[in-house]
């Protein structure tokens, strides 16, 4: 059975992290059976914390959890995580996304809803290409929202599972990449750029919010950024998008502690700007966003510049700044652990 994990260890973690994976004991020695590490001793405690969170199970059910947790993110990285060829997309062109574009309005919806519209590699691509497009049609205004239950659960934490030969190193270094020129995009848009948020909002989904000119959300929408709880720190120029909006008590109680608002509070805050009943939330705002749709698109483009310009600088700054500290975050033993976490189902939000 040992020979069985060491395969599938081995044919979906080709490099540093499966090799973290492998020193995981509860698989080859049964029930956690040591004294638990010092605090400082990261490594050892990482460890010690996956092995002892499989419990008392008996050595063979640990090890055949842990060979179908491996065999699962197998395939569902390969299914989700991975740009496939062009010629795979759907009709429409995108794999994770419904995009349309009538009555002056680009709307660029977010499609995982299984996933809770979870953003994996692919939709990050998809996400900027469809801005692209967006900038150069003919319609005044671009919208951003999720289809089912959620708006976004941010970041697919599979991405982190799908490591290239060059090991976890560069997979942190392409994924900064990545998400440095995500959030740019965001940053240089040139239309009015509108969230609909319809359902609860998690992680990067949210501190984005702070590039976009208006936030209207459901009442039943929640934000949340749980970036400590993940081992991880800000991105989307939250770090400097969030004090301006909030101040910076509010900002830090959702950046560094995590707190989760609701809508009415988002509102309080600035983050959004208007709240809808749940029931009515689709009619009100598309009627409202359609009479928006129909203001001179140049005059829009132009007082949108007005009032974006003068920050762009500072914006891309802050983004570079924060994607490589996110690229060592994703090294830390506090991130692999909340990730292999919440993979191995012991922890949710
Ligand atoms: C280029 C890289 C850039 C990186 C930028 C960094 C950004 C940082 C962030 O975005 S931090 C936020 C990361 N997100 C999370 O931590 C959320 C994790 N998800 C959850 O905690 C829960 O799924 C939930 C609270 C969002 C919803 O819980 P609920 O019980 O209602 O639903 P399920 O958990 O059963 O979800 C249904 C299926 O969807 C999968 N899923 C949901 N969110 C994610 C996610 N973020 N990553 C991967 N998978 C996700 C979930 O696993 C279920 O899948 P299954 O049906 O196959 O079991």
């Amino acid at each position: 059975m040992a020979g069985a994990v060491g395969r599938v260890v081995r044919r979906c973690y080709p490099n540093a992290l499966r090799s973290w994976l492998l020193k995981l004991p509860g698989a080859t020695e049964g029930p956690c059976n040591t004294p638990k590490p010092g605090v400082f001793d990261l490594i050892n405690k990482a460890k010690w914390d996956a092995w002892n969170a499989l419990g008392s199970l008996p050595k063979e059910t640990a090890r055949q959890n842990y060979v179908d947790l491996v065999s699962g993110l197998s395939s569902s990285s390969d299914s989700s995580s991975q740009v496939k060829p062009e010629a795979d997309r759907k009709q429409s062109g995108y794999e994770t996304l419904v995009v349309t574009s009538e009555d002056g309005i680009t709307k660029i919806m977010m499609n995982r809803p299984a996933k809770k519209n979870a953003m994996t590699m692919r939709m990050y691509e998809e996400i900027m290409l469809a801005l692209k497009a967006a900038s150069k049609d003919d319609s005044a205004i671009t919208v951003l929202t999720g289809n089912g239950d959620y708006y976004s659960s941010g970041n697919d934490l599979t991405n982190f599972t799908d490591i290239p030969s060059g090991g976890v190193e560069e997979k942190a270094k392409n994924s900064a990449i990545l998400l440095r020129d995500f959030v740019d995009c965001f940053i240089d848009f040139p239309k009015p750029l509108i969230a609909v948020v319809n359902g609860p909002a998690v992680g990067i989904s949210v501190t984005i919010l702070g590039l976009f000119e208006v936030v209207y959300a459901s009442d039943r929408a929640t934000f949340h950024t749980p970036f400590s709880h993940l081992g991880q720190s800000p991105e989307g120029c939250s770090s400097y998008t969030f004090p301006k909006i909030m101040g910076p008590a509010k900002a830090a109680e959702m950046l560094i502690f995590g707190k989760k608002l609701t809508a009415a509070e988002a509102c309080a805050q600035g983050l959004v700007t208007e709240v809808f009943p749940d029931s009515t939330f689709q009619k009100e705002v598309w009627t409202r966003l359609k009479a928006y749709s129909k203001l001179p698109p140049n005059a829009m483009r132009i007082s949108k510049q007005m009032i974006r310009n003068r920050e762009k600088e500072k914006l891309h700054a802050v983004n570079a700044e924060e994607s490589s500290t996110l690229q060592e975050r994703w090294l830390s033993d506090e991130c692999m652990n909340a990730i292999m976490n919440f993979l191995t189902r012991k922890a949710k939000l």
